[in-house]
Protein backbone atom coordinates (compact mmCIF):
# COMPACT_ATOMS: atom_id res chain seq x y z
CA UNK A 1 0.00 0.00 0.00
CA UNK A 2 2.60 2.33 0.73
CA UNK A 3 4.32 1.28 -2.77
CA UNK A 4 0.84 2.65 -4.07
CA UNK A 5 0.51 5.66 -2.48
CA UNK A 6 3.97 6.55 -3.54
CA UNK A 7 3.09 5.93 -7.07
CA UNK A 8 -0.34 7.69 -7.08
CA UNK A 9 1.43 10.58 -5.72
CA UNK A 10 3.80 11.04 -8.48
CA UNK A 11 1.03 10.08 -11.08
CA UNK A 12 -0.97 13.01 -9.03
CA UNK A 13 1.62 15.46 -10.58
CA UNK A 14 1.26 14.13 -13.93
CA UNK A 15 -1.51 14.77 -16.30
CA UNK A 16 -1.72 11.60 -17.51
CA UNK A 17 -5.08 9.46 -17.90
CA UNK A 18 -4.75 7.15 -14.78
CA UNK A 19 -6.47 3.70 -14.57
CA UNK A 20 -7.28 2.06 -11.05
CA UNK A 21 -7.91 -1.81 -10.93
CA UNK A 22 -9.23 -3.42 -7.32
CA UNK A 23 -12.03 -5.57 -6.41
CA UNK A 24 -15.12 -3.66 -5.15
CA UNK A 25 -14.89 -1.37 -2.35
CA UNK A 26 -11.43 -1.40 -2.13
CA UNK A 27 -11.28 2.37 -2.55
CA UNK A 28 -10.39 2.81 -5.97
CA UNK A 29 -12.85 6.39 -5.77
CA UNK A 30 -11.22 7.17 -2.47
CA UNK A 31 -7.91 6.83 -4.23
CA UNK A 32 -8.78 8.74 -7.77
CA UNK A 33 -10.01 12.01 -5.73
CA UNK A 34 -6.99 11.84 -3.73
CA UNK A 35 -5.24 11.93 -7.07
CA UNK A 36 -6.91 15.10 -7.90
CA UNK A 37 -6.90 16.77 -4.84
CA UNK A 38 -3.38 16.17 -5.02
CA UNK A 39 -2.96 17.05 -8.78
CA UNK A 40 -2.78 21.01 -10.04
CA UNK A 41 -6.52 20.37 -11.23
CA UNK A 42 -7.64 20.58 -7.20
CA UNK A 43 -9.22 24.07 -7.66
CA UNK A 44 -11.41 22.69 -10.73
CA UNK A 45 -14.01 19.96 -10.65
CA UNK A 46 -13.86 15.80 -9.75
CA UNK A 47 -16.98 14.77 -11.42
CA UNK A 48 -17.67 10.98 -10.72
CA UNK A 49 -20.14 9.03 -12.91
CA UNK A 50 -20.83 4.76 -12.87
CA UNK A 51 -20.84 3.86 -15.90
CA UNK A 52 -22.98 1.16 -15.11
CA UNK A 53 -25.22 3.34 -14.20
CA UNK A 54 -25.80 5.05 -17.45
CA UNK A 55 -28.11 3.35 -20.52
CA UNK A 56 -26.32 2.65 -23.54
CA UNK A 57 -28.27 4.81 -26.00
CA UNK A 58 -28.12 7.50 -23.55
CA UNK A 59 -24.69 7.91 -22.70
CA UNK A 60 -22.92 9.25 -25.83
CA UNK A 61 -25.51 12.10 -24.78
CA UNK A 62 -24.26 11.49 -21.07
CA UNK A 63 -20.45 11.66 -22.08
CA UNK A 64 -20.65 14.72 -24.81
CA UNK A 65 -23.78 16.31 -24.42
CA UNK A 66 -26.08 17.32 -27.22
CA UNK A 67 -27.54 19.97 -29.36
CA UNK A 68 -31.68 20.94 -29.14
CA UNK A 69 -33.87 18.78 -31.49
CA UNK A 70 -30.57 16.46 -31.59
CA UNK A 71 -32.78 13.47 -30.67
CA UNK A 72 -36.63 12.97 -30.37
CA UNK A 73 -36.87 14.64 -26.56
CA UNK A 74 -33.61 16.39 -27.27
CA UNK A 75 -35.73 20.06 -26.02
CA UNK A 76 -33.12 22.24 -25.02
CA UNK A 77 -29.49 21.55 -25.37
CA UNK A 78 -27.44 20.32 -22.60
CA UNK A 79 -23.78 19.79 -21.60
CA UNK A 80 -22.35 16.38 -21.53
CA UNK A 81 -20.03 15.29 -18.18
CA UNK A 82 -16.33 16.03 -20.15
CA UNK A 83 -18.07 19.75 -20.52
CA UNK A 84 -19.08 19.89 -16.57
CA UNK A 85 -15.62 18.67 -15.64
CA UNK A 86 -13.86 20.90 -18.04
CA UNK A 87 -10.56 22.18 -16.26
CA UNK A 88 -11.25 19.44 -13.56
CA UNK A 89 -11.21 15.48 -13.53
CA UNK A 90 -13.80 13.17 -14.96
CA UNK A 91 -13.57 9.74 -13.12
CA UNK A 92 -15.36 6.74 -14.98
CA UNK A 93 -15.89 4.10 -12.23
CA UNK A 94 -17.16 1.01 -13.39
CA UNK A 95 -15.16 1.51 -17.26
CA UNK A 96 -15.76 -1.79 -18.06
CA UNK A 97 -19.17 -1.78 -18.37
CA UNK A 98 -18.51 1.05 -21.38
CA UNK A 99 -20.31 -0.33 -24.87
CA UNK A 100 -17.57 -0.99 -27.51
CA UNK A 101 -18.66 2.37 -29.46
CA UNK A 102 -18.35 4.82 -27.01
CA UNK A 103 -14.74 3.66 -25.74
CA UNK A 104 -13.47 4.33 -29.71
CA UNK A 105 -15.18 7.93 -28.72
CA UNK A 106 -13.79 7.61 -25.33
CA UNK A 107 -9.89 7.03 -26.98
CA UNK A 108 -10.62 9.86 -29.88
CA UNK A 109 -11.54 12.18 -26.75
CA UNK A 110 -8.04 11.15 -25.09
CA UNK A 111 -5.87 11.49 -27.78
CA UNK A 112 -7.42 14.59 -29.68
CA UNK A 113 -8.67 16.09 -26.45
CA UNK A 114 -11.92 17.00 -28.58
CA UNK A 115 -15.30 16.12 -28.40
CA UNK A 116 -18.31 16.42 -30.55
CA UNK A 117 -22.12 16.90 -28.85
CA UNK A 118 -24.70 14.38 -30.36
CA UNK A 119 -26.13 16.23 -33.13
CA UNK A 120 -23.18 19.07 -33.49
CA UNK A 121 -20.97 18.90 -36.86
CA UNK A 122 -18.29 21.13 -34.89
CA UNK A 123 -15.53 19.67 -32.64
CA UNK A 124 -14.96 21.14 -29.35
CA UNK A 125 -11.83 21.25 -27.16
CA UNK A 126 -11.73 19.79 -23.93
CA UNK A 127 -9.25 19.83 -20.80
CA UNK A 128 -10.23 17.06 -18.84
CA UNK A 129 -8.06 14.52 -16.84
CA UNK A 130 -9.41 11.04 -16.63
CA UNK A 131 -9.61 8.65 -14.21
CA UNK A 132 -10.78 5.70 -14.75
CA UNK A 133 -11.43 2.93 -12.39
CA UNK A 134 -12.77 -1.22 -12.97
CA UNK A 135 -13.13 -4.22 -10.96
CA UNK A 136 -13.14 -6.22 -14.12
CA UNK A 137 -10.18 -8.45 -15.63
CA UNK A 138 -9.63 -5.93 -18.57
CA UNK A 139 -7.25 -8.29 -20.51
CA UNK A 140 -10.28 -10.96 -20.08
CA UNK A 141 -12.16 -8.29 -21.12
CA UNK A 142 -10.45 -7.96 -24.35
CA UNK A 143 -9.96 -11.46 -25.74
CA UNK A 144 -13.80 -11.99 -25.26
CA UNK A 145 -14.06 -8.89 -27.22
CA UNK A 146 -15.83 -6.77 -24.60
CA UNK A 147 -13.03 -3.77 -24.20
CA UNK A 148 -10.86 -2.26 -27.09
CA UNK A 149 -7.13 -3.25 -26.79
CA UNK A 150 -6.27 0.30 -28.22
CA UNK A 151 -8.33 2.06 -25.12
CA UNK A 152 -6.94 -0.16 -22.39
CA UNK A 153 -2.83 0.14 -23.73
CA UNK A 154 -3.81 4.34 -23.64
CA UNK A 155 -4.85 3.58 -20.18
CA UNK A 156 -3.33 1.09 -18.65
CA UNK A 157 0.57 2.91 -19.02
CA UNK A 158 -0.77 4.33 -15.82
CA UNK A 159 -2.14 2.27 -13.57
CA UNK A 160 -2.53 1.55 -9.95
CA UNK A 161 -4.00 -2.09 -8.34
CA UNK A 162 -5.26 -1.49 -5.29
CA UNK A 163 -5.22 -5.20 -3.08
CA UNK A 164 -8.15 -6.71 -1.94
CA UNK A 165 -8.53 -6.01 2.19
CA UNK A 166 -7.65 -9.79 2.97
CA UNK A 167 -4.48 -9.39 1.29
CA UNK A 168 -3.36 -6.51 3.42
CA UNK A 169 -4.85 -7.95 7.04
CA UNK A 170 -1.83 -5.16 8.58
CA UNK A 171 -4.10 -2.29 7.20
CA UNK A 172 -7.39 -3.96 8.40
CA UNK A 173 -6.22 -3.05 12.34
CA UNK A 174 -5.34 1.01 11.43
CA UNK A 175 -8.70 1.18 9.53
CA UNK A 176 -10.76 -0.42 12.24
CA UNK A 177 -9.45 2.41 14.63
CA UNK A 178 -9.64 5.29 11.55
CA UNK A 179 -13.04 3.59 11.10
CA UNK A 180 -14.22 3.66 14.86
CA UNK A 181 -13.46 7.25 15.10
CA UNK A 182 -14.43 8.76 11.93
CA UNK A 183 -18.21 7.27 12.83
CA UNK A 184 -18.00 7.88 16.61
CA UNK A 185 -17.70 11.45 15.78
CA UNK A 186 -19.96 11.65 12.81
CA UNK A 187 -22.40 10.16 15.02
CA UNK A 188 -21.38 12.45 18.17
CA UNK A 189 -20.58 9.25 20.51
CA UNK A 190 -18.09 8.26 22.76
CA UNK A 191 -16.46 5.28 22.75
CA UNK A 192 -13.94 4.39 25.43
CA UNK A 193 -13.59 0.42 25.13
CA UNK A 194 -13.59 -1.89 22.44
CA UNK A 195 -13.88 -5.39 23.27
CA UNK A 196 -11.29 -7.87 22.89
CA UNK A 197 -13.55 -9.90 21.29
CA UNK A 198 -14.56 -8.08 18.99
CA UNK A 199 -11.84 -6.23 17.53
CA UNK A 200 -10.69 -10.24 17.12
CA UNK A 201 -13.31 -10.67 14.81
CA UNK A 202 -12.86 -7.22 13.15
CA UNK A 203 -9.33 -8.65 12.30
CA UNK A 204 -9.87 -12.02 11.59
CA UNK A 205 -12.46 -11.93 8.85
CA UNK A 206 -11.57 -12.01 5.51
CA UNK A 207 -13.94 -9.15 3.81
CA UNK A 208 -15.06 -9.82 0.88
CA UNK A 209 -16.96 -6.52 0.47
CA UNK A 210 -13.32 -5.09 1.42
CA UNK A 211 -12.92 -1.48 3.32
CA UNK A 212 -16.84 -0.77 2.24
CA UNK A 213 -17.96 -4.09 4.10
CA UNK A 214 -15.86 -3.11 7.32
CA UNK A 215 -16.61 0.36 7.39
CA UNK A 216 -20.86 -0.57 7.51
CA UNK A 217 -19.57 -3.22 9.85
CA UNK A 218 -18.10 -0.59 12.19
CA UNK A 219 -20.89 2.26 11.26
CA UNK A 220 -23.41 -0.73 12.70
CA UNK A 221 -21.88 -1.63 15.37
CA UNK A 222 -20.97 2.05 16.65
CA UNK A 223 -24.58 2.86 16.64
CA UNK A 224 -25.64 -0.41 18.88
CA UNK A 225 -22.48 0.35 21.26
CA UNK A 226 -24.08 1.63 24.91
CA UNK A 227 -21.75 2.95 27.56
CA UNK A 228 -19.15 3.37 25.23
CA UNK A 229 -18.44 0.15 24.97
CA UNK A 230 -18.40 -1.68 21.17
CA UNK A 231 -19.21 -5.35 22.34
CA UNK A 232 -19.05 -8.38 19.91
CA UNK A 233 -22.46 -8.46 19.67
CA UNK A 234 -22.57 -5.26 18.04
CA UNK A 235 -20.95 -6.81 14.49
CA UNK A 236 -23.01 -8.44 12.04
CA UNK A 237 -23.39 -12.06 12.18
CA UNK A 238 -21.50 -12.96 9.45
CA UNK A 239 -18.15 -11.61 11.86
CA UNK A 240 -19.47 -12.91 15.08
CA UNK A 241 -18.90 -16.22 12.83
CA UNK A 242 -15.02 -15.48 13.06
CA UNK A 243 -14.26 -15.51 16.53
CA UNK A 244 -10.75 -13.98 15.86
CA UNK A 245 -7.64 -15.65 17.78
CA UNK A 246 -8.85 -16.13 20.88
CA UNK A 247 -10.34 -19.90 21.60
CA UNK A 248 -13.40 -19.89 23.28
CA UNK A 249 -12.57 -20.27 26.88
CA UNK A 250 -9.52 -18.55 26.77
CA UNK A 251 -10.76 -15.39 28.41
CA UNK A 252 -9.41 -12.52 28.78
CA UNK A 253 -11.50 -10.88 30.54
CA UNK A 254 -11.24 -13.33 33.10
CA UNK A 255 -7.90 -12.45 35.30
CA UNK A 256 -7.18 -16.08 36.83
CA UNK A 257 -4.73 -17.68 35.74
CA UNK A 258 -4.93 -20.89 37.66
CA UNK A 259 -5.79 -23.87 35.35
CA UNK A 260 -9.45 -23.39 33.78
CA UNK A 261 -10.98 -26.59 32.83
CA UNK A 262 -12.55 -24.83 29.55
CA UNK A 263 -8.72 -24.22 28.00
CA UNK A 264 -7.89 -26.83 25.86
CA UNK A 265 -4.60 -27.80 28.35
CA UNK A 266 -1.62 -26.94 26.68
CA UNK A 267 0.69 -29.86 28.19
CA UNK A 268 -0.52 -33.28 29.23
CA UNK A 269 -0.35 -31.39 33.48
CA UNK A 270 -3.49 -29.29 32.52
CA UNK A 271 -2.06 -26.42 33.58
CA UNK A 272 -1.78 -22.95 31.10
CA UNK A 273 1.56 -22.40 29.47
CA UNK A 274 3.88 -19.45 30.38
CA UNK A 275 3.13 -18.28 26.93
CA UNK A 276 -0.99 -18.44 27.87
CA UNK A 277 -0.52 -16.63 30.56
CA UNK A 278 1.64 -13.60 29.00
CA UNK A 279 -1.18 -14.36 26.36
CA UNK A 280 -4.14 -13.48 28.97
CA UNK A 281 -2.56 -10.54 30.38
CA UNK A 282 -1.68 -9.07 26.98
CA UNK A 283 -5.55 -9.26 26.54
CA UNK A 284 -6.67 -7.74 29.67
CA UNK A 285 -4.31 -5.02 29.61
CA UNK A 286 -5.57 -4.59 25.96
CA UNK A 287 -9.00 -4.21 27.36
CA UNK A 288 -8.16 -1.59 30.07
CA UNK A 289 -6.98 0.47 27.14
CA UNK A 290 -9.93 -0.35 25.20
CA UNK A 291 -8.02 -2.22 21.86
CA UNK A 292 -5.36 0.48 21.73
CA UNK A 293 -1.93 -1.33 20.92
CA UNK A 294 0.48 1.97 21.45
CA UNK A 295 -0.90 2.29 25.24
CA UNK A 296 -1.44 -1.42 25.44
CA UNK A 297 2.84 -1.97 24.93
CA UNK A 298 3.77 1.35 26.89
CA UNK A 299 1.67 -0.65 29.91
CA UNK A 300 3.24 -4.19 29.50
CA UNK A 301 7.04 -1.90 28.86
CA UNK A 302 7.44 -4.11 25.48
CA UNK A 303 7.52 -2.21 22.18
CA UNK A 304 4.94 -2.47 19.94
CA UNK A 305 6.19 -4.69 17.30
CA UNK A 306 6.69 -7.02 20.16
CA UNK A 307 3.14 -6.65 20.79
CA UNK A 308 2.27 -7.45 17.22
CA UNK A 309 4.13 -10.64 17.03
CA UNK A 310 3.05 -11.67 20.62
CA UNK A 311 -1.09 -11.47 19.23
CA UNK A 312 0.20 -13.19 16.07
CA UNK A 313 1.79 -16.05 17.80
CA UNK A 314 -1.00 -18.43 18.43
N1 LIG B 1 -8.14 3.55 2.96
C1 LIG B 1 -9.37 3.87 3.35
N2 LIG B 1 -9.58 4.56 4.47
C2 LIG B 1 -10.82 4.87 4.90
N3 LIG B 1 -11.95 4.55 4.22
C3 LIG B 1 -11.80 3.86 3.08
C4 LIG B 1 -10.51 3.48 2.58
N4 LIG B 1 -10.69 2.81 1.41
C5 LIG B 1 -12.01 2.77 1.20
N5 LIG B 1 -12.68 3.41 2.19
C6 LIG B 1 -14.14 3.56 2.32
O1 LIG B 1 -14.75 2.38 1.79
C7 LIG B 1 -15.90 2.70 1.02
C8 LIG B 1 -15.72 2.18 -0.39
O2 LIG B 1 -14.70 2.95 -1.04
P1 LIG B 1 -14.82 3.34 -2.59
O3 LIG B 1 -16.21 3.74 -2.94
O4 LIG B 1 -13.73 4.30 -2.89
O5 LIG B 1 -14.51 1.91 -3.23
P2 LIG B 1 -14.56 1.47 -4.76
O6 LIG B 1 -13.42 0.54 -4.96
O7 LIG B 1 -14.63 2.69 -5.63
O8 LIG B 1 -15.92 0.66 -4.81
P3 LIG B 1 -16.81 0.27 -6.10
O9 LIG B 1 -15.90 -0.47 -7.04
O10 LIG B 1 -17.86 -0.62 -5.53
O11 LIG B 1 -17.32 1.56 -6.66
C9 LIG B 1 -16.06 4.22 1.08
O12 LIG B 1 -16.99 4.53 2.10
C10 LIG B 1 -14.67 4.71 1.45
O13 LIG B 1 -14.72 5.92 2.16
Amino acid sequence: MQMLFHDAARLAKSDAPVLILGESGTGKELLARAIHTESFRHNRDFIAVNCASIPAELMESEFFGHLKGAFTGAHESRKGLFQMAQGGSLFLDEIGEMPSNLQAKLLRALQEKTIRPVGSEREEPIDVRIIAATHRDLEKEILENNFRSDLFYRLETFSLRIPPLRERANDIEHLVFALIEKHTELQDKALAQVEPEALNALLDYSYPGNVRELENAIMRAVTLSEEGILRHRHLPERLRAHPGPLTPGLDPVDGDVLPDTQLPPSSCTGWPSLQEIEKRYIYKVLEATGGNKRRTAEMLGIARRTLYRRLEED
